[in-house]
């Protein structure tokens, strides 16, 4: 019997949140087939292997080139069905969630989502999920025959020793009414790296005294190939676009590395970020709060350290 994975791609790649899916999926011992919907090229689907897939099924009919939650829990639901799977392995994401919800209704399956570590299948089958932004974990009890799992953006070690996985089609079957709600278009910030889904996120706050100093900021940012953000006050004085607030009333990250460059760590601020796998604060006062969160923290002045530090990185990377 194997794990059935969705894995999400965009611009030519798999979202490597889908790979931890997969591999999170071949950590539990099952043979994993993964599962990629809309147009994308065999050899991107191919590289699932490498994290643990044995096989992809591709459906790849251009209706399905964008998300759509009803059309894809259904293909999905399907492709359950054909493998004989009764386990659903995903990323958590915003198209993820609700996917997932549909299918669990469909085939009355549990859902637990955000799920930060294997199951224990000692009594049961029991996973762990992170809760309260992060702050804590519950211990949630599967007692379904189907089971959906979906995974914590970083909390899963990605496998890369596999091989290429085999890419076969899977031709769903779906009629007019799966597409009665469509989009229409879809616009995307041009030519920078989206916030949610930044590899690495610099921000600043209101100890960067006011918007003439951001220059620091979006040095340091492309330097390391970052998206820029910043705390709530920043966004709300205009000193910067109210896209690029993080925390608990902006935008949640779980980037791999998180740069906080004079921001306090208020705890409305640290719900958006406890979710990144490191954390790095630069802050002049040794007492801030962010400190207490931070993996490595630098006690000095924003204006002194930052350039100091972009210089180095240019410098490593010449
Ligand atoms: C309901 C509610 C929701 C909220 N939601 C959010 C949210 O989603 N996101 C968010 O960010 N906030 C949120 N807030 C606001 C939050 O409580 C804090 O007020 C805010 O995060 C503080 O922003 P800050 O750290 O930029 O500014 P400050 O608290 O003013 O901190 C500035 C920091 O900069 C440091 N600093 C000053 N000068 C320098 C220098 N030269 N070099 C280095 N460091 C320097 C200071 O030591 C200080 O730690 C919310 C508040 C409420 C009540």
């Amino acid at each position: 019997m194997s794990i059935l994975v969705f894995i999400e791609h965009a611009e030519g790649e798999i979202k490597k949140s889908s790979l931890e899916a997969v591999s999170y999926a071949a950590a539990m011992g099952e043979d994993v087939t993964a599962i990629a919907l809309g147009p994308v090229d065999e050899s991107v689907l191919k590289v699932a292997g490498k994290a643990g897939a044995s096989k992809v099924l591709h459906a790849a009919d251009e209706k399905l080139e964008k998300g759509l939650i009803q059309p894809y829990a259904k293909v999905i639901a399907q492709a359950m069905e054909k493998e004989g799977a009764k386990t659903l392995v995903l990323a958590k994401s915003s198209l993820g969630d609700p996917v997932a919800a549909r299918i669990a209704a469909k085939l009355k399956a549990g859902f637990v989502s955000n799920v930060a570590d294997l199951p224990d299948t000692s009594s049961g089958f029991t996973v762990k999920r992170s809760i309260y932004t992060g702050k804590a974990y519950a211990n949630v009890e599967m007692t379904t025959e189907n089971k959906i799992i979906g995974i914590k953006k970083n909390a899963v070690e990605l496998k890369e020793d596999g091989g290429d996985a085999s890419v076969e089609a899977f031709e769903p079957t779906l009629d007019d009414a799966d597409f009665a709600v469509k989009i229409t278009s879809q616009d995307k910030q041009e030519g920078e790296i989206l916030l949610p889904e930044a590899e690495i996120v610099v921000s600043g706050g209101r100890g960067m005294k006011g918007p003439e100093n951001w220059g620091m900021i979006e040095d340091l940012a492309k330097t390391l190939g970052a998206a820029t953000g910043c705390s709530k006050p920043v966004s709300d004085i205009g000193w910067r676009p109210h896209h690029e607030h993080v925390g608990q009333t902006g935008v949640k990250v779980s980037p791999q590395l998180y740069v906080a460059i004079g921001i306090s760590g208020a705890i409305q601020h640290l719900a958006g970020v406890n979710s990144s796998k490191y954390i790095l604060v630069i802050n002049k006062d040794e007492e801030a709060p962010f400190f207490s969160a931070a993996d490595y923290g630098i006690v000095g002045d924003a204006f002194e350290v930052v350039p100091k530090l972009t210089e180095a990185l240019k410098a490593a990377q010449n």
